[in-house]
Formats: structure tokens, C-alpha cells, sequence
């Protein structure tokens, strides 16, 4: 029988499908990995537990990073990121800057959220995100363990990914949101000697009819070898205004003369760590 579902798990290989009210543990045909959390798709079922995945829809969008040797699905489907940051563990804006730039390639709308707002260190890492408020980015502050309410208007209406570094709380917030019985239970870290809760596949949750969240395992690294050097300055809001205003149409703003980018860094237009982020970014993809 065949039956048409979402994925609302994903551990690489395996896949957990849910169709018509069942959930059904999935592989794939051939092997294939290329699926992700909230994929729609095509199953053979097989038995009440067990169905093949035949092939998946056509994705409104999907958020994925690839470095040298892989590209790593995140989710399909969303219609927003929530990147989660907090004051603790150590916060990389690199990370942060990475994955805003994925998002604009995917044409998600991204949100950056600041969680443990409880603890002290967090004014510094506020200060520190104030230039992301300046381009353009929403930033909201909550505490995952006292008061989740200004998360949840952006949340309704929209399939939603939580998107981060390990230790952030997009586990402790998933579980904030859901009802009891739903909670995210952490996994146990595979790391033998660590025994710590982390998040090892993704899940898809329904938080109402027309609310759905993905929670993602923490990242270390955002690969971006999937976009193209030039493309750069149109993930870049701060860089969008001089597109097209550099003496050569193929300036990579690195050595150029005539460069509208460095020009307005140089002038102050834009920040200069935002300069160095992009000609960091080039020289990566220019191999
Ligand atoms: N003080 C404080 N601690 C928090 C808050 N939210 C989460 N934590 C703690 O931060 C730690 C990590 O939280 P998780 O929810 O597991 O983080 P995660 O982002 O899901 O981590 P991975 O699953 O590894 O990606 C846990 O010890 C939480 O109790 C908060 O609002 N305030
Ligand atoms: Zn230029």
C-alpha cells in the first residue's frame, strides 16, 4: 500500500514517517540519504511499523550546509530559522554569520533568539548582537527556563527550525513549548564518557494545526561550499545596497580598484569585521 507522509524524524539513514495518524520506521530506496525532517513523501508500507520511502515532493525550501566532502540535510519545508544563541556555552558569531547567510540562500526568513537571559553574561552577548538588530535581523531575548512567551507569536502559522550550537536550549525550548506528554526526551550523548544530554537527530513537532517546529542537533561547523562566491553580497543585507555599483560586474572585492564594497567600509557604511567576513568567505569558495 502506498501512503503519503512527512518526515518527522530524521537519523541519517532511518527515517520515521508519519502517515494518515501512523508512524511508520522508514529506509530508503537505494540507499538514499538525500531526505530531511519535514520532508513530504512517497511511502511503500510494508507492514504496520516498517514503509519505504519512494521519493519525496517538491520542497518549499531547504536549509542544508556542505563542506568538503558532504552536504548535510537540516530541514525541508521550514518557513522559518530560529537561530538560538546564548551568553553560554561561548557563543560563535561565525557560526551565527554562517548561518544567517544560509538562511537568506534559502530564502528563509531567519530570527535570531537570545535564551538564558537569566544568566548575567548575557548583557555583553546583547551588545555584541546589537549590529545584527542593525541590519535588519529580529532579535528576541527570553529564558527557556522562566518565560518562553515572546517566542511564540513567531511561531504560529509558520513551520519553524530551531538552528544552533550544542548547549544553546533549543531542546529545553522545544520542550517548553510542548504539552507534557510530547516532551522531547534528550538523548543520551554517544560519547561514551560523557553521558550528557544532546540532541542527536532531528524532530518535527506539532505544536497546533498550523504550527510545526523542528528541533536540529547543535552544530560546530557551517559549511557553505554549496554557494557561489559571487552570489555572497545577496545574502548579505548590509552588502545588497551597493550590488552592481563595483567597477568590474565580476569584482570579488578583494583586490579589486573601483570596489563599491570596500569603498563603503572604508567610509564606514559598512562595518569592517563584515568586510572581512565576506572576503573570508570568498577566499573560501574561490578554493
Ligand atoms: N540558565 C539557563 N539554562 C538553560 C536555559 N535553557 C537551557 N538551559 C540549560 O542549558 C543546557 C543545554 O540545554 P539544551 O536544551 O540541551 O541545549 P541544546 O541546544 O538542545 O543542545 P544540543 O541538543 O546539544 O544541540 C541544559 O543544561 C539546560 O538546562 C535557560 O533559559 N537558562
Ligand atoms: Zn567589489
Amino acid at each position: 500500500m502506498k501512503k503519503h507522509g512527512q518526515i518527522v524524524k530524521s537519523y541519517g539513514r532511518r527515517f520515521i514517517v508519519e502517515a494518515d495518524g501512523d508512524s511508520y520506521d522508514c529506509t530508503t530506496r537505494g540507499k538514499r540519504v538525500d531526505y530531511a525532517c519535514g520532508d513530504f513523501v512517497d511511502i511503500l508500507v510494508q507492514n504496520r511499523e516498517q514503509a519505504v520511502i519512494e521519493g519525496y515532493h517538491d520542497r518549499h525550501s531547504l536549509l542544508y550546509r556542505q563542506d568538503e566532502w558532504r552536504t548535510k540535510l537540516i530541514a525541508a519545508n521550514v518557513s522559518r530559522i530560529l537561530f538560538v544563541t546564548a551568553a553560554v556555552p561561548t557563543p560563535s558569531e561565525e557560526l551565527l554569520n554562517r548561518g544567517l547567510v544560509a538562511a537568506e540562500a534559502a530564502d528563509i526568513d531567519p530570527v535570531i533568539v537570545v535564551n538564558k537571559t537569566d544568566l548575567p553574561e548575557t548583557a555583553l552577548w546583547l551588545d555584541r548582537l546589537e549590529a545584527y538588530r542593525t541590519l535588519g535581523y529580529t532579535v528576541i531575548t527570553l529564558s527557556a527556563k522562566q518565560d518562553i512567551t515572546p517566542l511564540k507569536p513567531l511561531l504560529e502559522g509558520q513551520t519553524s527550525v530551531f538552528v544552533g550550537q550544542s548547549g544553546m536550549g533549543k531542546s529545553t525550548l522545544t520542550n517548553a513549548l510542548l504539552p507534557d506528554a510530547n516532551a522531547r526526551v534528550g538523548d543520551i550523548s554517544e560519547a561514551l564518557d560523557s553521558g550528557r544530554h544532546t540532541t542527536t537527530h532531528a524532530a518535527l513537532y506539532h505544536l497546533d494545526d498550523n504550527s510545526h517546529l523542528i528541533d536540529s542537533p547543535g552544530l560546530q561547523e557551517f559549511g557553505l561550499k554549496h554557494l557561489k562566491a559571487t552570489d555572497l553580497v545577496h545574502y548579505l543585507p548590509d552588502m545588497r545596497p551597493y550590488i552592481g555599483q563595483c567597477r568590474f560586474h565580476n569584482c570579488s572585492h578583494r583586490q579589486e580598484p573601483g570596489c563599491a564594497i570596500k569603498a563603503a567600509a572604508e567610509k564606514g557604511e559598512i562595518r569592517q569585521s563584515r568586510l572581512e567576513f565576506l572576503q573570508r568567505l570568498t577566499n573560501e569558495l574561490s578554493g
